[in-house]
């Protein structure tokens, strides 16, 4: 391959000094060409640092939300959602109407199951330590109350009410695993990842990891609004499993008579909700569903309506449940990082699912750690040996431990005061279930500098490097008061990423 000499080049030959330059003519032409360099330099330099500088601003915020089950992790990142990406959170509401229909649905459910077994002739005798308060209790040997006096109208209310059933069925199969609790768990400690023989990669292989969150088990939804020759077909377009054939369908199951089916139960759930003997059979059982996930059948009245809308407080109270680590990347629209990146990852929090939260613990700005301190006296749903207060205390002190987070930003919330506030307001004694809370008075503000004390206490002995302790007391459902806390959960995460950034 032949080539071309450099003295033949045409560009260099346009560019070489005339052959009869003299000594003054070549020093001009040489002072010309450097202050050409330098002022070309400078540019460069310029167009770096800006680069440099929208690496920095550009390089996304990422967030790790982390916790037991139920503890208002994927309420918090709704809030987040609600506060800086309006937009998005605006055009996905609407797909939260079904989810919200199978948790008041199923609150009336629970009180049906209950009623039943308390109607029958099984005798039943509540008792705190081994029973799921949402799933009726096994039969007893011996009555140790008189039995309720139960009229033709507790009869009339369930026998019209047990169309739900089928309507709970429905929901759940459209769903998907999201809408049930897991009530069983084959790990039995608290942090699956703060072994490290365990090895990373084993760990990974349990992550199910997804970009699109709950849209996956909301989508599935839109299945019911675009029957295309019989098939059924998901918001995407894409065909979908058909429900279970076998299973007898006594009327049109489409979105719109789900919610038809649901409206006309309006007054009987409401009926059912304010009978004091029925709310006497679930005082026996112990049954409390105002404080559990997705309280919806106090708001009955509003929401057992064709025309129903979900309102922002019902999406950020809607419970489903999380499966995996789900990935959400929101281009704020509020707040003083307008147009900056964040990736918030909502992990599912039950014992199961806590091996796929490793792999993600070497690449994030910060963790917001969800305690609810209100089930001091409550289970686990999936292990029922396990206090969840005790459960939240374990966790918290594998994370402050782990030597891959040394360095990273740890912000607890305290979650669930109004429920704690309910609570200690009915007279439940925290020292019952918590020995070392001792004779201290049992009112919210000393309660939550107990706890607040004893999260403290174990950041302080754990910690591999010694950290600030940063702490908010919450209620996230409340969107007013969690958007505040949010401002300076953002301010504090962007100072840390910004003097990060800097240093590298
Ligand atoms: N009253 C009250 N309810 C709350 C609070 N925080 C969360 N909840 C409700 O508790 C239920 C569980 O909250 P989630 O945010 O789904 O819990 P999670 O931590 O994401 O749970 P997993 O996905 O199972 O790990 C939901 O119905 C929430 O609306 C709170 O501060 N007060
Ligand atoms: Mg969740």
């Amino acid at each position: 391959m032949g080539g071309r000499s450099l003295d033949e080049d045409p560009l260099t030959l346009a560019i070489a000094p005339p052959p009869d330059e003299t000594f003054e003519q070549r020093q001009i032409r040489e002072a010309a060409e450097a202050e050409a360099r330098k002022i070309s330099d400078e540019i460069d330099e310029q167009l770096r640092r800006e680069r440099e500088g929208d690496k920095k601003k550009k390089k996304p915020v990422k967030l790790l939300l982390l916790g037991q089950s139920e503890s208002g992790k994927t309420a918090t990142l709704k809030n987040f959602q609600l506060t800086y990406a309006r937009k998005e959170w605006t055009e996905e509401r609407a797909a939260w109407r079904n989810v919200i229909f199978l948790n008041l649905v199923r609150n009336v459910n629970v009180i049906l199951e209950h009623l039943a077994g308390e109607m029958s002739d099984i005798p039943f005798q509540p008792n705190d330590d081994d029973e799921n308060e949402l799933t009726p209790a096994l039969p007893r040997p011996a009555r140790a109350l008189p039995r309720l006096k139960f009229r033709d109208k507790h009869r009339m209310l369930k026998a019209r009410l047990s169309t739900l059933a089928e309507i709970q069925q429905i929901l759940e199969e459209r769903l998907g695993t999201a809408s049930t609790e897991l009530l069983s768990a084959s790990v039995n400690t608290a942090a699956p990842f703060g072994d490290p023989s365990t090895g990373r990669r084993a760990l990974q292989e349990f992550s199910i990891n997804s970009s699109n969150g709950w849209k996956s088990a909301l989508d599935k939804f839109r299945t019911l609004r675009t029957p295309r020759n019989g098939e059924l077909v998901n918001g995407n377009g894409e065909q979908v499993d058909q429900p279970d054939p076998d299973r007898p369908r006594k009327w049109n199951d489409s979105e719109e008579a789900i919610a038809d089916t649901i409206a006309s139960c309006r007054d009987d759930i409401k009926e059912l909700w304010e009978d004091p003997i029925v709310q006497e059979v679930l005082n026996r059982r112990k049954v409390r569903l105002e404080d559990s996930p997705g309280y919806f059948i106090g708001d009955a009245e509003r929401i057992a309506v064709k025309t129903y809308q979900p309102t922002d407080d019902d999406v950020i109270r809607a419970r489903l449940r999380t499966l995996g680590v789900q990935e959400y990347r929101f281009i704020f629209d509020h707040g003083r990082t307008v147009g900056q990146e964040w990736r918030l990852y909502d992990v599912g929090g039950t014992r199961n699912s806590r091996g796929a939260w490793y792999s993600y613990f070497d690449d994030v700005d910060a963790i917001i750690f969800l305690a609810p301190i209100s089930p001091f006296d409550e289970k686990l749903a999936e292990d029922r040996r396990v206090n969840r207060l005790e459960d939240s205390y374990l966790l918290w002190r594998s994370v402050c431990s782990c030597k891959l987070l040394s360095r990273t930003q740890i912000i607890l919330f305290l979650n669930k005061c109004d429920l704690l506030q309910a609570k200690l307001q009915r007279g439940v004694r925290i020292r019952d279930s918590v020995p070392s809370f001792g004779d201290r008075k049992n009112d919210l503000p000393t309660a939550t500098r107990y706890f607040q004390q004893h999260f403290k206490e174990i950041a302080r002995q754990h910690s591999p490097v010694q950290r600030p302790f940063y702490v908010h007391l919450t209620s996230v459902i409340d969107t007013r008061s969690t958007a505040v806390t949010l401002g300076a959960v953002e301010e504090s995460i962007l100072r840390e990423h910004l003097r990060k950034a800097d240093l590298m």
